[in-house]
């Protein structure tokens, strides 16, 4: 991964949407540029202030630069060394856990713990006693006190994936612990201070959760200051072939495989599938692929891909439905997001644009 002057130092800063932008922080003034073509004359120009990350990179284990990317990386680098929680949001696959760590190591506590939860898998009586722990006696079994999760964490950081999947009980104690830093073992009432900062990750919406009523509108409200956004495979460009070598060199590193490489046809079969498993369904099929290969370069079958992704052999309908969601998304930015105008660009009603949004998924605080 290769990155603009030294984000740690906040030299310079760079700003994602339409119509790239580099800025020095401390001066308001951006210079339009195209980042791909920047990166290279920074990399020809060997300037001091590029910043090539090594292996002791906080960032070496999320691979790919697209523009899509960069912004999610410069939020990264922005939101770590501020000791709130942070909201990511992303289809499934997309990286957020990755995302979650390199968070934790770009902060001051990366020689603190990272300890990630699945908050979907905890066993929904034992939720309680896996996030806070429980004294011993606490109910049937408690043989001893157990330390929760979010203790291990202290001087650290927690991640809860799937923070919508908490039951109410524990969202009321989750919240107090945002509020108060401290946190009560089952069987105890005495509270004890935890210093870790809390990580959150969700698929679902979770403001619909909100308005069901399955999830705390002042928990939302603490989990959301600030947010990051994993942008589906689909939207990174050619990040899917940089990503499908670097699985595939993975592979051969600890397999023997006789793939070296991709056909042309097969980088085009990934570039135009549309990657509903994202970025873990990219490397379960390179691996399949580098097993199953019997040449040097991975082919679309390989890969179980269809070897003619020429999107007119796409049905209309989902032709379609890929056109206006399109449409909707490149609108939108040339608007900078303001619903009045995009209506007008597209001629249609400010409600039909919210219901376009609506249909698609589309968040705007994620496309910003
Ligand atoms: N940018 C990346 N570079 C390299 N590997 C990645 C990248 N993003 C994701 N991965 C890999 O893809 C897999 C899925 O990533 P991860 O578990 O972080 O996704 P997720 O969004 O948290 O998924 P879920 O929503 O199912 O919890 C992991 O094996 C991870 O290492």
């Amino acid at each position: 991964m290769v990155w603009f002057g030294h984000p740690a130092e906040h030299e310079r800063d760079i700003q994602g949407g339409p119509g790239w932008r580099i800025r020095r922080v401390g001066t308001s003034m951006g210079v339009e540029t195209d980042v791909p073509q920047a990166l290279e004359a920074l990399r020809r120009a060997g300037d001091p202030s590029r910043h090539e990350l090594a292996s002791d990179d906080p960032l070496a284990d999320m691979v790919g630069h697209s523009p899509a990317m960069a912004a999610t990386v410069a939020s990264l680098y922005k939101f770590a060394p501020v000791e709130l929680p942070v909201l990511i949001t992303g289809e499934t696959g997309t990286g957020k856990e990755v995302a979650a760590a390199a968070l934790h190591r770009l902060s001051a506590r990366r020689a603190g713990p990272f300890v990630p939860i699945n908050c979907g898998a905890l066993p929904p009586n034992l939720v309680q006693s896996e996030l806070f722990g429980h004294e011993r006696g606490a109910f049937t079994g408690a043989n001893a006190r157990r330390i929760g999760h979010i203790e291990r964490a202290a001087g650290g950081t927690v991640f809860l994936d799937e923070v919508g999947d908490l039951p109410l009980e524990a969202q009321t104690n989750l919240l107090r612990f945002l509020q108060e830093g401290s946190l009560e073992r089952v069987g105890s009432s005495r509270p004890i201070t935890i210093d870790a900062r809390v990580l959150a990750a969700t698929h679902v919406d979770l403001e619909k959760a909100v308005d069901q009523g399955s999830f705390r509108e002042d928990l939302y409200y603490r989990l959301n200051v600030l947010r990051v956004h994993m942008p589906p495979l689909r939207e990174r460009g050619g990040d899917v072939d940089v990503l499908a070598q670097h699985f595939l060199d993975q592979f051969r590193e600890q397999h023997c495989s006789y793939a070296r490489g991709f056909s042309s046809a097969a980088r085009r079969a990934m570039r135009s599938f549309s990657w509903p498993g994202n970025v873990r369904e990219l490397l379960n099929r390179v691996q399949r692929a580098a097993v199953v290969a019997e040449d040097a370069l991975i082919s679309p079958a390989d890969l179980d891909l269809s070897p003619n992704p020429d999107p007119a052999h796409r049905s209309l309908g989902l032709a379609r439905i890929a056109a206006e969601r399109d449409a909707i998304v490149a609108c939108l930015r040339e608007s900078q997001f303001n619903i009045s105008e995009c209506a007008r660009r597209l001629s249609i009603s400010r409600v039909t644009v919210y219901r376009l949004c609506k249909k698609h998924q589309l968040q705007l605080d994620d496309l910003r």
